[in-house]
């Protein structure tokens, strides 16, 4: 053998067959890094004589890793003229982008066991080697001859480096060096590991201007104070050590989303963000330029005084919960128009609550008063209708009116409606509504039906998007659940909520409550645990997927669930290779069933 301190080629080749033989889960004599990996080949059912690494065809060759690497590859190759070594980069999932080397005899003996572009050398691909096992480890790692799970690798030895990116510091792909065994390893490994820091110093070189851009502010901002600093743009998110320190994974990455829906901004904005541990923080953004094009954003990050949350409790409105201070002060500003007799406007995402909130508002302050509560979308004759209402309301007790979405009817509803108001605002009381609540959509058909209504309220309230008041998911799943439950003991696990709390919730409460639905459909009692989530709810991808990324992520869940977790076999389902459901499963931050 020829790694100091390895035990010898035949021990070790021993120590192998002792392992496959009796799965031994403790052996003396082989590197930890080693077994644990041999016991991670078992896992994924290497098979350990036939090497069969994935093929596969959409590799990225283009990449910036690739670009920035290829010149330092070839000056490497042009050293090792006549050393039998063979070169080898590969993406982040173990796919092998490039391979080149001086020696016909190593490429044959390479291209035997499939080490070759378009192969993947991922450990769920062919076990422990060069490449799969650094990517596990994220450190450099030799492997030498028998330490290979596949018993036709045994006669190479490999050195493999992490390559990170040079800004955001996640893992990019790999360089390996590849020889027969004897060659000496440690040598190898520093050549390895030199050579990928080469490549990371040339990326850094290749980036863009605006990510530069961003880069420097950043750093500039974390040398002038000691809080915590946050930089985005929409390919890149830069987080310092003092946010890791203040703020855990939740919190976290409630700030990045937070911050997404900041950045873009050209302005310098102040926003205050509820995060799932209850703290409420206080979002400096800064525009950051590369001359004249917005290259992202940098936040300074602060613990908002308590005062402002101290209470912590709802506001008692009927058939609406929350604690959080955003919602609280959306539910504030609506009974102050309530209060002071101003009709009121709700804009907001849709499912964030507009209508229950003004609902609640109205039975709150006239609890024996009538209500009436329409929906002015997809009605067919406005004209009708808007008489239907005015008679209603003539014939009513002064009732309190909530109109839901406002700006659905096109100019010739709209018309109609405003004819409405007008002569409501020019009647007596007793003719007259006590109250008038519309919601607006914030993706309105009709953009200009804002301002066919404005005129007639006084007040507009925004409420916030759930994913901006998070820490209110706490106070709606069991508010929610006790809606749909057959049986008062279901619940779910402090896991599964805060799982829950970590979705970014596109369809605000309303998504919430169609998710808890489906899961009381399920489960009639009981706890409910992560495992037992939707598919859309079964994901920790922070960045927002595309609809069709959406459809993929649900299949590739529910196929996972089907199969009890087997990842081969949910892909064999789904007709993917293994290769790409590995990728995907990452890509898509999928929590596999236990
Ligand atoms: N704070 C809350 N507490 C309890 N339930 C809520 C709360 N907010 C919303 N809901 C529930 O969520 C669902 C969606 O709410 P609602 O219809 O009021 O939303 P919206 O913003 O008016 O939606 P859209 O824009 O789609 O019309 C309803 O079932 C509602 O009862």
């Amino acid at each position: 053998m020829t790694t100091q301190g390895h035990e010898s080629h035949s021990q070790v080749r021993l120590l192998r067959e002792q392992f496959l033989s009796k799965h031994l889960p403790e052996l003396p004599g082989v590197r930890d890094i080693i077994s644990a990996s041999w016991r991670r080949a078992l896992e994924h059912h290497i098979d350990a004589d036939e090497p069969n690494p994935i093929f596969v065809t959409d590799r990225d060759e283009e990449s910036l890793l690739v670009r920035s690497a290829t010149p330092i590859l070839d000056n490497l190759r042009a050293e090792l003229a006549g050393h039998p070594v063979a070169i080898l980069l590969t993406d982040a999932d173990g796919l092998v982008v490039r391979r080149s080397s001086v020696d016909r005899a190593l490429d044959s003996g390479l291209d035997r066991i499939s080490l070759a572009p378009g192969y993947s050398y991922a450990e769920e691909s062919i076990g422990t080697n060069g490449i799969g096992t650094t990517l596990e480890c994220q450190e450099p790692v030799l492997v030498s001859g028998f330490e290979h799970f596949n018993s036709r690798l045994a006669a190479f030895e490999c050195a493999g480096a992490p390559i990170h990116h040079p800004v955001r510091g996640h893992l990019v792909g790999v360089l390996d060096l590849t020889s027969w065994t004897g060659t000496p390893g440690p040598l190898l490994l520093t050549l390895a590991r030199r050579t990928a820091k080469q490549i990371e110093e040339a990326m850094l070189g290749g980036l863009g201007a605006r990510e530069l851009a961003l880069f420097r502010d950043y750093l500039a901002s974390c040398q002038r104070g000691s809080g915590a600093i946050l930089a985005v743009n929409e390919d890149v998110v830069m987080v310092n050590n003092h946010a890791r320190e203040l703020y855990d994974v939740a919190d976290r990455a409630a700030l990045l989303t937070h911050s997404a829906d900041v950045a873009g901004a050209t302005k310098r904005v102040t926003v205050l963000a509820d995060l799932p541990s209850g703290v409420v923080a206080r979002l400096e953004y800064r525009p950051v330029y590369s001359g004249s094009v917005l290259a992202g954003g940098v936040f300074r990050v602060k613990n908002q005084a308590a005062a402002p949350r101290a209470a912590g409790t709802d506001l008692h409105l009927p058939g609406v919960v929350g604690t959080s201070p955003a919602w609280r002060q959306a539910c504030a500003a609506a009974q102050a128009s309530f209060s002071g007799g101003n009709w009121l406007m709700l804009t907001g995402e849709r499912g964030t609550g507009k209508a229950a909130l003004a609902q609640a508002v109205a039975r709150h302050h006239a609890p024996r008063g009538q209500l009436i509560v329409q929906d002015c979308s997809g009605v067919d004759d406005y004209e009708a209708w808007a008489g239907a209402l005015a008679d209603e309301v003539a014939g009513g007790t002064a009732p309190a009116v909530v109109l839901r979405h406002a700006d659905s009817p096109g100019t010739e509803g709209l018309r109609r409606l405003t004819d409405v108001f007008t002569s409501w605002q020019g009647t007596s009381l007793g003719r007259a509504p006590a109250w008038v609540a519309v919601t607006l959509s914030d993706t309105s058909r009709y953009p200009d039906a804002a301002g066919w209504l404005m005129p007639f309220f006084a007040h507009t309230v925004e409420v916030p998007p759930l994913r901006h008041r998070i820490e209110d998911v706490r106070r709606l799943v069991p508010h929610l659940l006790a809606r749909h439950a057959k049986s008062p003991d279901l619940a779910l696990s402090d896991a599964c909520l805060r799982q829950l709390m970590r979705l970014p919730w596109t369809g605000n409460v309303c998504q919430l409550d169609r998710v808890l639905a489906e899961v009381s459909r399920r489960h009639r009692s009981g706890t409910i645990e992560v495992t037992d989530l939707p598919a859309e709810c079964r994901t920790t991808a922070r960045r927002q997927l595309t609809q069709l990324e959406s459809i993929e992520r649900d299949a590739i869940v529910r196929s996972l669930a089907a199969h009890h977790g087997n990842k081969e076999r949910a892909a064999a389902d789904l007709g993917m290779s293994r290769a790409t459901i590995y990728r995907k499963i990452r890509a898509f931050g999928i929590v596999p069933s236990q």
